[in-house]
């Protein structure tokens, strides 16, 4: 797609020209606006929605319930109904249709609030630069994104989401991923006008993108409506929920099992109605007359209630993890995924580590502890954080900048190093494993160009090493001695200086050669305190867990082993791109550690394993980790997530805990027990039905239930089993990751299906036994009272042994359970019982039912436990 920024025109957006005049156009300034101004501007501009943000309408909604394949199912089947002038039939069809449409849409609405209640919690904010008054100095603050007003200063770091369409005043190493504008998925430099005689793009940052790494500052050139993104949107706003869409094409377990299974169902159904029709016209030479009958068929065979179910089930389960306010599930159908989720593939840092590294040691070339070498760490960590727009601690830099504090203080020297002035810096980002700070010693400002200036490098020992002017066996020996360091478990960082004629130009990359080694420093992260036992609850519960770390492998072998999991050979990301896709694959079977990964590599891995047949989560928290977020069935970020990738994420943790991961896992795993309790048991049931209508339809004389009947049985069926949503499940039962399995549903469903049409026969045995006193049409009526009774009767029974919950059934299911035994006993003696055809059946029947479904129920419970395990 191409964006034109030209073609809107948006004070300041086209303006060339520097930085002041930008910000004069915008009647701006760079000490920011003032509140007072800035609520007026809101007031004129409005707030700055993005435009798909919006919920959906109550129409739209409904209309989208109705797109549903199971009630276009059931509307096709209704319009044959009123074609053949069936207008029982097409009258029950319609209220079904209604009944589910509305219990969806509401079911929707109310997830839908409940998750834009949660999103609220995890909302993002901007960095503005403001003042209280017109003479107060300016404040650097965190606004909601919907207050930004043209003309706000905004301050970018990496891992942000660009608030708005800004026009950037400064940048330091800005590199920005615009992908969903452009869709060029490698990141794009951005620099200030000014810098550079880069074209207008280079000094924009348009809403829709994020940056990758570096910082910047801008000036908010349009919000809300007016963005370029917003204008290359359809009017209403794309439909979808949160989270990102385009997973490459691998679909995700729910589309797999749930929607899998529905589409073979609904195949199903449309040939039910021919079939019944045929076997009738065959058998019984009936014509098209019985077309109402077969239309009931297979509407009685349709799971209409599924995706009410469906909905209801996550969103339970959804609200059940909320209401701890320990995870919050970002779209439905993830928490199903999760639940179906085998492997986990994790960062170490934050997750299995408490990322709070202290320092270790710092010693120089010949391995002596040497203070210069942090003290020259830290110049680097300094100037790195002082020259950035937007300074984001990070926990090394942080690490590193305490420990030569401390060390200062400790032997109260007057550091020497605190008289550099920092130049120039290239921070490090993802895939960039060292960092450059270029200072100088200050001297008489005209002079400023005379003297050196100093390149300070620190970052991965391979990466700097690697730079290094070394002969190649002191860098052997060096590259050994890191390992050792970083396998004690250490977090190693190498340091190494340049002295360089000072100059005007901006340094690169290419700069960053010929180095003089200066020394390592080593730091220790402790394993974070609750991973070693969410680790075994994860290993329990059948997920095997895989590390994908950017660190060095030997730190990374050491930290699993200390949470008792074995780290196998680590595996680093040279040697994942070496491999074609399905060696990959086969690697990524038996490797449990995955080190020095860019954010390219822990992708790849995620979508080899997702290949190879895995439900494959994913949990992170940097810019490294986006690529992988995307790729995983599920993505997992923890709320202090930079933006990106929480708004990545398909379900955010309060805190990076695996504790709370496991116990979501479980509830997903929950929610798709509930939902193959229902497939199970109503297709069982129906199954059955429809086989003891086909075989009793072609023996008897009479249909064996009218149309009417048999949707107004269906209708009670499914308000009964909409409590199934809201069974408790014994969470020890779930120690294997959950998926449908079409295969084991369909095995299980002609076997209790076959079962229940037993039952049914038996029964009509007993009616034909019981009726036959009775006059033809009298029969007739008491016959179909009779089954009527009994099949809500089984039903209830199937409904009660069928479910998987915990033994004691919570009150829904057992209201539920109840109530449809006594709509069987009770509604064919009463005026709805005459209005649709019954009559009073003889006493003796009862007893004779009573026969048949204890014998049913036993059988029922016997296999129930035995040979067939539930699927
Ligand atoms: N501030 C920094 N200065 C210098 N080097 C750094 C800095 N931050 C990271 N590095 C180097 O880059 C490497 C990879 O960092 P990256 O952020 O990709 O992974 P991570 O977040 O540390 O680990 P994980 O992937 O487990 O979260 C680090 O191991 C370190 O060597
Ligand atoms: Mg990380």
């Amino acid at each position: 797609m191409a964006w034109a920024p030209e073609a809107r025109t948006a004070p300041g957006r086209d303006t060339g020209g520097t930085s002041l005049e930008v910000l004069r156009a915008l009647d701006s300034g760079p000490r920011g606006l003032t509140e007072p101004e800035a609520e007026a501007r809101l007031a004129r501009h409005g707030e700055n929605v993005f435009p798909g943000r919006r919920p959906a309408s109550w129409p739209r909604r409904f209309a989208r319930s109705l797109r549903d394949p199971f009630t276009a199912v059931l509307i096709f089947l209704g319009l044959v109904s009123s074609v053949m002038a069936s207008w029982g039939t097409a009258c029950v069809i319609a209220v079904l249709v209604t009944v589910s449409c509305v219990l969806r849409a509401t079911g929707e609405h109310r997830a839908d609030r409940s998750a834009a209640g949660l999103r609220e919690l995890v909302a993002t904010t901007a960095t503005v630069r403001r003042r209280a008054t017109e003479s107060a100095p300016p404040a650097t603050r965190e606004l909601p994104v919907e207050q930004l007003v043209p003309g706000d200063l905004v301050l970018l770091g990496p891992g942000d989401l660009v608030p708005a369409d800004l026009r950037l005043l400064r940048a330091t190493g800005l590199t920005v991923h615009e992908a969903a504008l452009t869709g060029e998925s490698a990141p794009a430099d951005k620099s200030a006008p000014g810098a550079t005689t880069a074209t207008a793009p280079g000094h924009l940052c348009l809403q829709g993108s994020s940056v990758v790494s570096g910082t910047g500052s801008g000036v908010v050139v349009a919000t809300g409506r007016d963005t370029v993104l917003s204008g290359a949107l359809p009017a209403d706003g794309p439909d979808t929920g949160p989270g990102p869409g385009g997973r490459g094409r691998l679909p995700r377990p729910f589309d797999r099992s749930v929607n899998g299974i529905a589409w073979t169902l609904i195949r199903f159904m449309l040939l039910t109605a021919p079939l019944v029709l045929l076997a009738d016209a065959l058998v019984r030479g009936r014509g098209l007359a019985t077309l109402p009958f077969a239309v009931a068929v297979a509407v009685g065979l349709t799971p209409e209630m599924l995706p009410v179910i469906v909905t209801s089930a996550l969103a339970r389960g959804a609200a059940l993890l909320a209401r701890d306010g320990e995870v919050i599930v970002r779209r439905l159908p993830a928490l199903h995924d999760l639940g179906a989720v085998d492997v986990l593939c994790v960062d170490k840092t934050g997750t299995l580590t408490e990322d709070r590294p202290v320092l270790a040691l710092a010693e120089d070339t010949a391995g002596h502890a040497d203070r210069d070498v942090l003290r020259w760490a830290a110049v680097n960590a300094l100037w790195t954080l002082h020259l950035a727009e937007l300074p984001v601690p990070d926990a090394l830099d942080e690490a590193v900048l305490e420990a030569d504090a401390t060390d200062v203080l400790a032997h109260g020297d007057e550091p020497p190093f605190a008289l550099f002035e920092g130049v120039d810096a290239l921070p490090c980002g993802p895939g960039r494993r060292l960092s450059t700070a270029v200072v100088r010693l200050p001297g008489d400002p005209r002079f400023a160009l005379a003297g050196t200036h100093t390149l300070v490098v620190k970052g991965a020992p391979e990466d700097v090493l690697d730079r290094c002017a070394l002969d190649p066996a002191e860098r052997a020996r060096l590259t050994r001695r890191a390992d050792d360091l970083a396998a004690e478990g250490l977090r190693v960082l190498a340091v190494a200086r340049a002295e360089r004629p000072a100059r005007d130009r901006p340094y690169t990359e290419a700069d960053e050669r010929d180095l003089t080694f200066t020394g390592f420093v080593g730091l220790a992260d402790a394993p974070a305190p609750t991973a070693a036992e969410a680790l075994a609850a994860l290993a329990r519960n059948g997920v095997t867990v895989k590390v994908l770390t950017g660190d060095h492998p030997g730190t990374a072998a050491r930290v699993c082993r200390e949470l008792g999991l074995d780290p196998g050979t680590p595996v680093t990301g040279d040697r994942v791109d070496e491999l074609d896709d399905a060696e990959l694959a086969r690697l990524a079977a038996d490797t449990t550690v995955f080190a020095r990964c860019a954010p390219a590599h822990k992708a790849r891995v995620v979508r080899a394993l997702r290949g190879a047949g895995h439900a494959t989560g994913f949990l992170g928290d940097g810019v490294n980790d986006l690529a992988a977020l995307h790729a995983a069935d599920v993505g997992v970020c923890p709320r202090d997530g930079v933006d990106v990738a929480r708004e990545a994420a398909d379900v955010v943790l309060a805190s990076k805990d695996l504790t709370s991961l496991d116990r979501a896992i479980v509830a997903g795993r929950g929610a798709t027990a509930n939902i193959s309790a229902y497939l199970r048991i109503t297709l069982s049931s129906n199954f059955g039905n429809v086989i003891a209508m086909l075989v009793a339809g072609l023996m008897l004389p009479f249909l064996p239930m009218l149309p009417a009947q048999v949707l107004v049985q269906n209708l009670f069926f499914d308000a009964a089993q909409l409590a199934l949503a809201f069974d408790r499940q014994d969470d020890r039962a779930h120690t294997r990751p959950a998926v449908l399995r079409p295969r084991a549903l369909l095995r299980f469903v002609t076997g209790f299906g076959l079962l229940n049409a037993t039952a049914d026969l038996a029964t009509f045995a007993v009616l034909a036994l019981a009726v036959r006193s009775l006059g033809a049409e009298a029969g007739q009526d008491a016959f179909h009272a009779g089954w009527f009774t009994e099949n809500l009767l089984t039903q209830a029974m199937v409904m009660a042994l069928l479910r998987s919950g915990r033994l004691r059934a919570p009150r829904p299911v057992r209201v539920a359970v109840a109530g449809l035994a006594i709509v069987g006993l009770l509604l064919p003696l009463s005026p709805l019982g005459a209005m649709l055809s019954m009559s009073p059946l003889p006493a003796l029947y009862y007893g004779l039912l009573a026969l048949v479904l204890t014998v049913y129920g036993g059988v029922l419970w016997v296999a129930r436990s035995g040979r067939f395990s539930l699927p």
